[in-house]
């Protein structure tokens, strides 16, 4: 099969205090070009850590990740990653930020001016150029930290809880920007939320996992057309479906932490 990203058998085991813990088990996901992925599921179902080992930051202790064929050993300029607490630098403004990779690899000033002010334009930041994140509000930097990103052409978007830490409002409007950039520049994307909205309103596909060890529990696709209704009974429907498979799987979480405080 033709995949953009092949996870293959992937485990992950940690060791932490004295024991260990099985982050990951048997996670088999085959991800075309241009799909928009959401990995689904509450807190410690190891979707960060699916993540990591697709960035290359936390290798796999067994199994293997591939992106077009190749082994991912480390991070690389073809996988992008945007992180929930924006990751910009503090001492640089706005259009410093999304053209410091531009100058790392090397680019020609004039080009560099010309992409970051194309990518500014593209996330409605041409005002902003000369602010430094602290005068950004959270929506704004989340926008920077997407434009640096795209900046690198990267052909795969990994993105952690991007908007998480958004008012409801700012987090509808980054949605649809998302959907917009996505449908225009046809990137792959892996994008992890614990909003079960959030991925019916996003993904082609949703990959809900389970609690310790993470699997897969249940790989949805969503042919809803967009631009989604949340309102709509079918956007519902699918809500209630994916609600009681998390909500399953927060019950394990509860219960695991239950135990754990009984032996401690
Ligand atoms: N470096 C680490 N050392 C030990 N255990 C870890 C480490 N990183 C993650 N874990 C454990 O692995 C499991 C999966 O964590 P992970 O952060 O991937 O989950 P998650 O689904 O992304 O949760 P959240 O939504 O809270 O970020 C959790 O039980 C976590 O405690």
């Amino acid at each position: 099969m033709d995949a953009h990203i092949l996870i293959d058998k992937v485990n992950k085991t940690f060791a932490s205090e004295g024991r260990q813990v099985d982050a990951l088990h048997g996670i088999d996901l085959a991800i075309p070009r241009g799909q928009f992925v959401c990995l689904l599921g509450p807190s410690g179902c190891g979707k960060s850590t699916l993540l990591n080992a697709i960035a290359g930051f936390a290798p796999p202790s067994a199994g293997r990740v591939l992106v077009d064929g190749v082994a991912v050993g480390a991070p690389g300029p073809e996988r992008g990653m945007v992180f929930q607490e924006y990751a910009l630098f503090p001492w640089m403004t706005v259009e410093q930020n999304v053209g410091f990779g531009l100058e790392i690899k090397g680019l020609a000033r004039a080009a560099i001016d010309a992409r970051v002010a194309g990518l500014l334009r593209m996330l409605s930041l041409e005002d902003f150029a000369r602010r430094y994140p602290k005068d950004l509000s959270g929506g704004m930097r989340q926008r920077v930290a997407i434009a640096r990103v795209l900046a690198l052409d990267s052909p795969i978007l990994l993105m952690d809880e991007p908007f998480g830490a958004l008012d409801a409002l700012t987090r509808r409007n980054l949605q649809d920007e998302l959907l917009r950039i996505w449908a225009e520049l046809k990137k792959t994307v892996v994008f992890v939320t614990h909003s079960i909205e959030e991925a019916i309103y996003l993904a082609d596909r949703i990959v809900v996992m389970t609690y310790r060890p993470g699997t897969v529990k249940r790989d949805l696709p969503v042919e809803l057309p967009r631009l989604r209704d949340p309102a709509a009974p079918a956007f519902n429907a699918l809500k209630r479906e994916l609600g009681l498979l998390v909500m399953e799987e927060q019950q394990r979480h509860h219960e695991a932490e239950m135990r754990s405080a009984a032996v401690d």
